[in-house]
């Protein structure tokens, strides 16, 4: 279990503030936010490697806040993988036990046998890092993180560098090793699709600030702002208005909906600013047709763009004011016949619209 109270991190420029999580005992936790959100700094603190200027760590409520790195049994693997070139694979697998036999806690053979066996790197141990495609090396770095038996393991963008297929085995590798090892785990990533696979809960962290915690499925459908909405995939996040009461989807569609009570909610407690609310569908829940469509809701309008990156096409399409993005498969595409400025039905249930509360982002 990881305890974060009150943490605070001033670097020149940048800021951590205010950080609270508490990552359960053999929780697989992922922090997801936007480049340069804080998520390294963070991760780098909790290692001991960076100072906090404020607040306080927990391991197993043991207070760790003041222990150098290698005196919080914690394990850290970075998406370049950091391994010794100079090192053969077995020799950088078992380096972390060095720190280990100094605090007289000895390796288990038995550990290194299941670890390579589960990450198929058993016929690697004699080769050196410079011979191992990424794939590999990322499993040689996860071994030797794991090894130690660490309270918490770290994983930094662990998949950033991996091609499709690579990723996927890994994921799976590291879901395999999470249910065998139980060990507590916090992933950075900036890719919802990674927390999807992975985690139990997730941070969304942006600027240096906690946006939102919750359980993957919590964050993925009730997100509390307009910042989260988009950053998990809503994709079509727009202002909500209200006409006698029910809820006006920008200048193209009344919703048979009420507008939540709390609509005129005020001030924004720590910013000032106004809260609003925001109706949100995701690109997956909008269908696209020719004419009449068996959905709750549908409009016309014409498409303006459209993206085909293999296993979908991203259709921009825009109805009055109002630019909505769907997905839609190949088949469908050719079916469709789409092209630029055609004009297009839209159609979606009301089950897949999400109400939205929260401030709007500085670009919405
Ligand atoms: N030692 C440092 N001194 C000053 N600024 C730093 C230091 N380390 C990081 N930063 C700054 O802190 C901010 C957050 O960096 P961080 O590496 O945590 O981002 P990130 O969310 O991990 O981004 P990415 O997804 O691109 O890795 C950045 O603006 C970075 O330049």
């Amino acid at each position: 279990m990881l305890e974060i109270r009150d943490l605070n991190v001033n670097l020149f420029g940048f800021a951590l503030r205010n950080i609270q999580l508490t990552i359960n005992q053999g929780e697989f936790f992922a922090l997801l936010g936007p480049t340069g959100s804080g998520k390294t700094v963070l991760l780098e603190t909790i290692a001991g490697i960076k100072q906090p200027s404020g607040g306080r760590f927990f391991f197993h409520r043991r207070d760790v806040t003041h222990l150098k790195p290698e005196q919080r049994n914690i394990s850290i693997v970075y998406q370049d993988y950091a391994l010794f070139p100079h090192l053969n694979v077995l020799a950088n697998i078992q380096y972390g036990l060095r720190f280990k036999k100094k605090r007289n806690v000895a390796g288990k053979p038995e550990m290194l046998h299941m670890l390579v066996e589960m990450l198929g790197i058993d016929h690697l141990l004699k080769r050196y890092p410079d011979n191992l495609s990424g794939g590999e090396k990322q499993r040689v770095a996860l071994a030797r993180a794991l090894i130690v038996e660490p309270d918490i393991l770290l994983l930094g963008e662990p998949f950033s560098a991996l091609d499709t297929n690579t990723k996927e085995t890994v994921q799976a590798e590291i879901k395999a090793l999470h249910s065998a090892l139980k060990i507590t785990t916090l992933m950075v990533t900036h890719n919802f699709s990674e927390v999807f696979s992975l985690a139990e809960r997730v941070a969304i962290i942006k600027n240096g600030e906690v946006q939102q915690v919750g359980t993957t499925e919590e964050v993925f459908k009730m997100p509390n702002s307009q910042f989260v909405a988009e950053f998990v995939g809503m994709k079509n996040v727009f202002a909500l208005h209200q006409v006698n009461g029910k809820a006006m989807l920008g200048d193209v569609l009344q919703l048979d909906m009420q507008v939540p009570e709390e609509q005129s909610a005020g001030k924004h407690p720590t910013t000032g600013g106004n809260n609003k609310y925001f109706i949100g569908l995701r690109p997956e829940d909008i269908v696209v047709g020719n004419g009449a469509l068996k959905t709750d809701y549908q409009l016309t309008g014409t498409v303006l763009t459209i993206s085909n990156n293999g296993v979908y096409s991203e259709v921009k399409v825009q109805s009055g004011q109002v630019n909505f993005t769907a997905y839609i498969t190949p088949n469908r595409f050719f079916e469709l016949g789409l092209r630029e400025n055609k004009t297009v039905t839209l159609g979606f249930d009301r089950k897949n619209i999400n109400f939205i509360k929260g401030q709007a982002c500085a670009t919405g």
